[in-house]
């Protein structure tokens, strides 16, 4: 169960990820239990977990935040649009593990996307309103992992869990607006060689130039 303790507002060195941060994840957009949307109004873009204990023993249940790019050939080709040849990255909080409030018996990625740290951010109120894009399931996504957030709790009621995901959007959110974070979305000139092959990395897919 959550303990009842005030949440920190901001996790992680404020120097930039610390190993074993980032972990670069990627994978096809597939369907989940349909509880995001449905019973949380949250919606998750869930990614295949299968061979994830073995690849990246590091990665324990819990909650994280990083960095995401959607295949915008793709992406473009389902939602009808004129086709774009660059990824944007976005902001991301997300979960892997088992949902104890749900008691999921197999694990699972599942990645809420945020909007640009740009915009004003609709859960920094006590009435918020998840960020929600048309639909792009099969899709190919890439997540770059940059830090940990909180281990994964069962809740007293839906109610709660979906406060503490709205306290997980700030902290990602206040989390990634520091410049050594930001680096990874935004080049602001004075990233490493290492950021900026990260940050390509993110917005390469198969048939798609990185920008930058
Ligand atoms: C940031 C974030 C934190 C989450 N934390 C928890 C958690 O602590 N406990 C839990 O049971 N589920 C947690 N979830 C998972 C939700 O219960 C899950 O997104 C929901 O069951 C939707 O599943 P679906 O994609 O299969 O429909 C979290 C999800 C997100 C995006
Ligand atoms: N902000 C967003 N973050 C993640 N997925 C989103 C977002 N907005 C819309 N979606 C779409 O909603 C789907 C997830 O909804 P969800 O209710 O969690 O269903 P599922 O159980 O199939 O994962 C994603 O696969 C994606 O296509
Ligand atoms: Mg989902």
């Amino acid at each position: 169960m959550r303990p009842d303790k005030p949440r920190d507002p901001v996790v992680g060195p404020d120097a930039g990820p610390e190993n074993p941060y980032p972990v670069r994840l990627s994978g096809p957009v597939i369907k989940g239990f349909g509880r995001g949307s449905k019973d949380l109004g949250i919606p998750t873009a869930n990614i295949p977990a299968d061979d994830l204990s073995e690849k990246h023993p590091e990665l324990t249940s819990g909650v994280y935040y990083g960095v995401v790019a959607l295949d915008p050939q793709n992406l473009a080709h389902e939602n009808g649009a004129e086709k774009s040849t660059s990824a944007t990255l976005l902001p991301a909080v997300l979960s892997i593990g088992y949902n104890p409030f749900y008691k999921n018996t197999v694990r699972s990625v599942e990645i809420h996307i945020m909007p640009p740290l740009t915009q004003p951010s609709p859960t920094a109120v006590a009435q918020p309103k998840f960020n929600r894009l048309p639909d792009f399931y099969g899709t190919q996504l890439n997540l770059l992992i940059l830090g940990y957030i909180r281990p994964e709790y069962d809740y007293v009621s839906l109610e709660a869990l979906i406060e503490d995901i709205r306290i997980d959007c700030e902290v990602a959110r206040q989390s990634l607006l520091r410049e050594a974070y930001q680096r990874y979305i935004v080049d602001d000139g004075k990233a490493s060689a290492q950021v900026t092959e990260d940050r390509k990395w993110l917005a390469t897919f198969e048939g798609v130039n990185a920008k930058n």
